[in-house]
């Protein structure tokens, strides 16, 4: 049980409710919940995001790190009908709702898992996600670097990050860490980070 978005059980009492996510190429309806992040509007940087990044890889495997209730993994999965698309969360209320979203859209290219039940194995032609800042920053750097770590060679993570919740430094914690990182858009308080697969020797 808890209180934030980002628990395991959102303490939360059940009130599902659906938002509508418009983009340029898509239209999707989406059940959403209390007790997870931006239940009553698309957030505006996973919108930012998603209008700014690159079309995706059409083959391999694509991750959403943070999916909740489904818009950046769903978007992937319409975009890249070629690719399997994965959405990892630790809030399990999101994780079902994910799943019954990408069933309404007809998409079977993507599933929604805990972080711990994806096979540690894959590695990521992409990695798109509006990351949860408000887990601190140790816990999202440790997070972060679990996943950025499993991007393929030549593989591409773009982040949304708000100006005032660090994004320049984020950029700079990334690139020191040897995650070449830039800013591949800046629209109104969101950047959006293009991190590059570290390379191994
Ligand atoms: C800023 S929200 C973005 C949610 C969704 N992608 C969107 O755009 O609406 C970040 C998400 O990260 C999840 N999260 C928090 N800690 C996590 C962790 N350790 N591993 C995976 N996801 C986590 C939260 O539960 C939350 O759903």
């Amino acid at each position: 049980m808890g209180d934030h978005y980002f628990s395991a059980e959102p303490g939360a009492a059940s009130r599902p409710a659906a938002v509508d996510l418009v983009l340029r190429d898509l239209h999707l309806r989406l059940e959403t919940d209390r007790g997870m992040f931006s239940p009553d509007r698309v957030d505006a940087g996973t919108r930012i995001l998603l209008d700014s990044v690159p079309p995706p890889p059409q083959e391999g495997h694509l991750l959403d790190v943070g999916c909740g209730y489904g818009p950046i993994a769903l978007t992937l999965a319409a975009r890249a009908p070629g690719a399997t698309v994965h959405g990892v969360d630790v809030n399990r209320r999101a994780l079902e709702l994910a799943g019954r979203n990408a069933a309404a859209a007809g998409l079977a290219n993507v599933s929604f898992t805990e972080p711990e039940a994806l096979d540690p194995e894959l590695r990521f032609a992409v990695i798109w996600s509006n990351p949860p800042i408000r887990i601190g920053k140790a816990a999202l750097h440790e997070l972060l670097e679990t996943w950025l770590s499993r991007l393929a060679p030549d593989g591409r993570a773009y982040l949304v990050v708000q100006k005032h919740l660090g994004s320049d430094s984020l950029q700079r914690w990334l690139t020191e860490s040897g995650l070449a990182t830039s800013r591949l858009a800046s629209r109104s308080s969101y950047r959006i980070l293009e991190v590059q697969a570290r390379e191994h020797p």
